[in-house]
């Protein structure tokens, strides 16, 4: 399979000389293709600082981060911001939504910014697929929690990125509501072929990957596949996040 984001021997460091904090240590892998990604690991393993390296927010103190056939790494920011608007989505825990702006509104903002037409066709698919027909002219106020998770995703689909990135996407969502968001999250990936990678405190979240990579001390320390909820807190809990 293609891998859609690539990282080499990527590594971070914030600050210098005795204060310097080594966030990432040469982490190498990459993310095929139409999957679903998990990335976990106890607080300060450097998951956040691995996803804004891999979504082009950051950039790395070494190494190397590819999207498709594009490297990341040397962009001025720029080239970066135009990158991430065109060809990257994002949904985040508190979902960032605007708050004058209707649901079409908040969902074809991207595509507004990198001055793209919006596909009507498309847009109604969406809409359909993340379930919110009949809610397209509502304020997100008017919303549940849920549904403008709903509507962050429809945003990050429109412009048909390579890739969503997802920071805890269900974080701010109650146990129902977030399985609903993941069971979307899911189809997204086995019926739209989209590739996501999530970063998730919470291993229920987790088994809906295909993949969880275990962060520890900014190295990827084990990757899991056909994971379960168990499983994941069995290896979280060895790795002494919960002790
Ligand atoms: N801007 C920064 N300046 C200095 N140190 C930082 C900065 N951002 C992160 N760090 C440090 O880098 C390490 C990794 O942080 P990061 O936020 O990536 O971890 P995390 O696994 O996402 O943590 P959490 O689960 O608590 O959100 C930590 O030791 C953190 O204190």
């Amino acid at each position: 399979m293609t891998d859609v984001v690539r990282l080499d021997a990527v590594s971070k460091v914030y600050g210098t000389g005795q204060g310097a904090v080594a966030a990432l240590r040469e982490v190498t892998v990459g993310i095929p293709q139409g999957s679903f990604t998990a990335v976990m690991g106890p607080s300060g393993s450097g998951k956040s600082t691995f996803l804004h390296c891999a979504a082009g927010l950051d950039s790395p103190s070494s190494g190397s981060v590819r999207l498709g056939g594009t490297e990341l790494t040397g962009m001025d920011e720029t080239r970066l911001t135009k990158l991430r608007r065109r060809r990257i989505g994002f949904v985040f825990q508190a979902f960032n939504l605007v708050p004058s702006l209707t649901v079409t509104e908040n969902i074809t903002l991207p595509l507004r910014l990198s001055g793209s037409r919006v596909d009507r066709a498309w847009l109604r698919e969406i809409v359909s697929r993340v379930g919110l027909d009949g809610r397209t002219g509502h304020r997100p106020a008017q919303l549940s929690g849920g549904q403008q998770q709903r509507v962050a995703i429809a945003r990050a689909l429109a412009i048909r990125p390579e890739v969503v990135f997802g920071d805890e996407p269900t974080g701010a969502l109650d146990t129902m509501t977030a399985r609903d968001v993941l069971r979307l999250l899911r189809e997204v990936v086995d019926g739209m072929g989209q590739t996501v990678v999530m970063v998730t405190h919470d291993p229920v979240a987790a088994s809906y990957a295909d993949t969880v990579l275990f962060l520890a001390d900014g190295r990827i320390v084990d990757a899991m596949t056909a994971p379960t909820s168990d499983r994941v807190a069995e290896r979280m809990t060895r790795l002494g996040a919960w002790v």
